[in-house]
């Protein structure tokens, strides 16, 4: 495993991202979780499909922060703590108007409403006044799971804010359709969340764009002392209600871009 590791959600993606390679040493598929590690113009990198949700995502960064920072003979913590940087290249919806199809924006922070990072200690990092006013907006139902904020990392965010990347605040939810204000034949708790998402800000920063991996990401890497970006390729307008014509070229301009970046990165 190297110690930059690509999430994508899609299996099929990770040969989408390594199809670039200079060389790939290792493919292990199990389940959704499709591995390849291998070198981008001389950077050792480890690309891994994660499946969709943050259930997937608490057994993907676990399994990979125990690979680097257990020894696993022993089953003993190694004295010396190996930093991993965690890059997500994934879909996402935009829920502001003003957020083109087909761009690029990168997390700043997470609004998770899947409830994971709940289940472990020493989460003081999480921003419970930001929280606390996005439930008082949306007038969040006990029945749900409390919302949690967490940030990315701000070094990594400002690599991609300055190659031109739009910065936003991306609500990660518990699924695609309910819980993202789709409707089949099935009738919504709320119908207006999507709208309240729309209409909260809170100190200057509105929730930008839905997708359903970011905010465990970003609060299990604070957790196990990694650095995280989640990178969204814009495919939908939930507000304009327009979708991208061309998703495939999008994700793979994001691909190239995010590839180039990382060779100048320091890990
Ligand atoms: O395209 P990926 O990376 O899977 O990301 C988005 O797409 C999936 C939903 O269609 C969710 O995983 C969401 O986060
Ligand atoms: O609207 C969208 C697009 C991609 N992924 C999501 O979860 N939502």
């Amino acid at each position: 495993m190297a110690t930059t590791i690509i999430t994508v959600g899609d299996p099929d993606r990770v040969s989408d991202v390594t199809n670039y390679f200079d060389s790939i040493e290792c493919t292990v598929h199990k389940r959704e979780f499709k591995t390849q590690t291998g070198t981008y113009k001389g950077k050792r990198l480890t690309v891994i499909s994660t499946g969709i949700g943050t259930d997937n995502i608490d057994i993907v960064l676990n399994e990979l922060d125990a690979l680097a920072n257990i020894d696993l003979n022993s089953r003993t913590i190694r004295e010396n703590h190996t930093e991993l940087t965690f890059v997500r290249i994934g879909t996402s919806g935009a829920i502001q108007e003003g957020i083109p199809l087909d761009s690029f924006l990168v997390s700043e922070k997470a609004i998770g409403f899947d409830g994971l990072l709940h289940y472990y200690g020493n989460t003081d990092f999480l921003d419970q006044d930001f929280s606390e006013a996005f439930k008082e907006h949306t007038n969040w139902s006990i029945h749900k799971s409390s919302p949690y904020v967490v940030s990315g990392n701000d070094t990594l965010v400002s690599t991609f804010v300055s190659e031109g990347f739009l910065k936003g605040v991306t609500a990660t939810n518990v699924g695609f359709y309910g819980p993202q204000g789709r409707k089949l034949r099935l009738s919504l708790q709320d119908g207006e969340l999507n709208n309240k998402l729309h209409s909260f800000e809170y100190k200057g920063q509105n929730i930008t764009n839905l997708e359903m991996e970011t905010s465990g990401i970003y609060g299990l890497a604070k957790l196990l002392g990694h650095r995280a970006v989640s990178l969204n390729a814009i495919l939908a307008n939930r507000a304009t209600g327009d979708f991208s014509k061309n998703p495939k070229q999008t994700i793979d301009s994001l691909i190239v871009k995010t590839l180039d970046l990382l060779v100048d990165e320091k890990n």
